[in-house]
């Protein structure tokens, strides 16, 4: 799936949040969008998952407009992580997990085997099979977090967006979850606040300040100190991981105090 966004605005409370923007994520590319707080990165994927209509623009799945697509067919095409947390009904695991199977059954129709297999291993990839029974209420954050990764892989899209998605995730499951995205294959654009982690593992960035892209590129490319002190507004120093060889960024304030370790 190609995911294409053409000159895409968004305007939230007459104010415009996302400016002209253009950007485009290959099939099986696994692109990030970064930027500061209120820069407007959840407001531009909400345009992408058919939450937020554009002010102006295109979104574009292949050659189809997003926007003229039914919810149906956008839900079957496009799987979706957000922070927005499903409210604490009193559903199980399982049962948060099987949503991700409905965009593909008729109104009628039941669950299947192949329902229930698909919902097994998609709660296996993310380690929460034990958890099948367990209300969902009553999870921590992180584990919350790995059961709405598991209902957007039973999904089975063919485009992921995730905001946020390691989000009160620990380191391991943090790495664990951006190599399962990053294995997966499947054409995915998501947000990230550590750019460690987005140097890892997007192919390609897109950086975004008060809502236009101003950077794009390789991690070499658009995390460079120039372009962090610009719109971080904090002194990068880049380097290479030891081990994985990959851009690897350490950060000072502007105005460091002497001490600062
Ligand atoms: N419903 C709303 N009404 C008015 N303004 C909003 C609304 N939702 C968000 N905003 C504003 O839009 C701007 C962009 O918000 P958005 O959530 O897209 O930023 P973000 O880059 O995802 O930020 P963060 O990194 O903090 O999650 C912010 O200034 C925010 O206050």
């Amino acid at each position: 799936m190609h995911l294409e966004a053409r000159n895409v605005s968004a305007e939230l409370a007459g104010r415009r949040i996302v400016k002209a923007v253009n950007m485009h994520v290959k099939p099986g590319e696994l692109v990030g969008l970064i930027g500061p707080n209120g820069s407007g990165k959840s407001t531009l994927l909400r345009t992408v998952y058919r939450i937020l209509r554009p002010r102006a623009g295109q979104i574009l799945l292949n050659t189809d407009d997003v926007w003229k697509l039914s919810a149906r067919e956008s839900a079957r095409r496009t799987g979706v992580v957000v922070q927005e947390s499903p409210h604490d009904f009193e559903f199980t695991v399982r049962e948060i997990v099987k949503m991700g199977r409905i965009p593909h059954k008729g109104m009628l129709a039941r669950d299947n085997q192949d329902d229930e297999e698909i919902v097994t291993q998609a709660l296996e990839r993310v380690q929460m099979l034990s958890f099948s029974a367990r209300s969902y209420a009553t999870l921590s954050g992180g584990e919350k977090q790995r059961v709405l990764v598991a209902r957007a892989l039973a999904q089975q899209p063919q485009l992921f967006i995730l905001d946020e998605p390691t989000n009160h995730l620990d380191i391991q499951h943090q790495l664990e979850l951006l190599e399962l995205v990053h294995t997966i294959g499947i054409t995915t654009l998501l947000t990230l606040h550590d750019l460690n982690l987005a140097a890892a593992y997007c192919q390609r960035l897109y950086v975004l300040a008060q809502g236009e892209i101003i950077a794009e590129g390789t991690p070499e490319q658009a995390l460079t100190p120039e372009i962090i002190k610009q719109v971080f507004h904090v002194h990068a120093v880049t380097g290479r991981h030891p081990l994985t060889g990959c851009l690897q960024l350490s950060f000072v304030p502007l105005h460091a105090t002497e001490g600062v370790c």
